[in-house]
C-alpha cells in the first residue's frame, strides 16, 4: 500500500466507519463480491483497514453466481493470496428474473440479497458489506427526487431484526473515480465473461450522466449532496399538520 492511500481513500473509509459505527471488534463480515470493481475495491480496502487499525475483525468473500456465464477465478485467486475465505453460490437468478412480471433489476437485487444473507448466517457472520460508494449515494438521491419526488438515499448501515444481520456500506465517502484509479494502480482482479443484460439500460445510467454533467459545473457536487444529507435543516422542510 502507498502511504498517500490514507489521504486518497482510507481516511474516508475510517470516517464512515467512525461516524456510523460500522465495524466493531469481533465482527465477522461477509463482503458481497459481484466480480466488478467496486466490491473488489471494498475487499481490498477492508483488508488494509484490518491490518492498519486497532479494529480486530474477520473478512469473508461471497459471490452469488447468477448463471450468466461469469468467471470469478481471478477473484478466488486474489482471496487465496490474502487468506480470505471465498464462497461461491450457484443460482438460476439470471433466468428467473426474466420470467417474471416484476422489474428484473428489482427482483435480481432482492434475490441476491436473500442468497447473501443465507450464506452470512451459514458462516456465522454478523455483518454483510456492499460496495455502494459516494457516486451511488448521489445517484440514488437524484433518482428518488426526480422519479419519486422524495428526499433521501440508502443508509450507511441497516439492521435486519428478523435475520439479526447488519448491512454496512463502508465506501459511502469514496467516489467512483477514486475506486477506478486504485483498481487500475493495484491491478485488482475483475471477473471475466458476459455483462448483465440490463447494463447501461437503466434509469441509474441516466443519473450517472446527470451527475457527470453536474460535476463539470460544480466539481464538489457529490460532497455537497453528502453535506446536505447529513446537515438537515428541519426548519426549512415543510411538516404538514
Ligand atoms: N452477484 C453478486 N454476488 C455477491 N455480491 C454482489 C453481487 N452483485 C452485487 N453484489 C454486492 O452488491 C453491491 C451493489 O451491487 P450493484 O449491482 O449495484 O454493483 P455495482 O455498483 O456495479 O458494484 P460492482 O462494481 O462491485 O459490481 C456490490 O458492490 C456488491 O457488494
Amino acid at each position: 500500500m502507498k502511504k498517500w492511500y490514507n489521504k486518497l481513500f482510507l481516511n474516508n473509509i475510517r470516517k464512515a466507519v467512525d461516524n456510523f459505527s460500522l465495524i466493531q471488534n469481533g465482527d465477522k463480515i461477509l463482503v458481497g463480491l459481484s466480480g466488478g470493481k467496486d466490491s473488489i475495491f471494498l475487499l481490498y480496502s477492508l483488508n488494509l483497514l484490518k491490518n492498519r487499525s486497532y479494529l480486530d475483525f474477520d473478512i469473508l468473500g461471497a459471490h452469488i453466481d447468477l448463471n450468466l456465464g461469469v468467471n470469478v477465478t481471478p477473484i478466488k485467486d486474489f482471496c487465496n493470496e490474502l487468506n480470505i475465505p471465498f464462497i461461491v453460490e450457484k443460482t438460476d437468478i439470471g433466468q428467473r428474473i426474466f420470467n417474471s412480471d416484476k422489474s428484473p433489476c428489482y427482483l435480481c437485487s432482492k434475490l441476491k440479497r436473500g442468497a447473501i444473507s443465507r450464506i452470512a448466517k451459514k458462516y456465522n457472520c454478523n455483518k454483510i458489506a456492499f460496495g455502494h460508494h459516494l457516486t451511488d449515494v448521489v445517484e440514488t438521491f437524484l433518482l428518488n427526487l426526480i422519479y419519486t419526488g422524495k428526499i433521501g438515499t440508502f443508509k450507511p448501515n441497516t439492521y435486519n431484526t428478523k435475520k439479526d444481520l447488519t448491512l454496512i456500506r463502508p465506501l459511502i465517502y469514496v467516489n467512483e473515480e477514486t475506486i477506478e484509479k486504485v483498481v487500475k494502480m493495484e491491478s485488482l482482479p475483475l471477473a471475466k465473461g458476459s455483462k448483465c443484460p440490463m447494463d447501461k439500460q437503466t434509469k441509474r445510467e441516466e443519473m450517472k450522466t446527470l451527475v457527470k454533467n453536474l460535476k463539470n459545473l460544480y466539481p464538489d457536487f457529490e460532497e455537497k449532496v453528502i453535506s446536505g444529507i447529513q446537515n438537515i435543516d428541519l426548519d426549512k422542510l415543510w411538516i404538514k399538520r
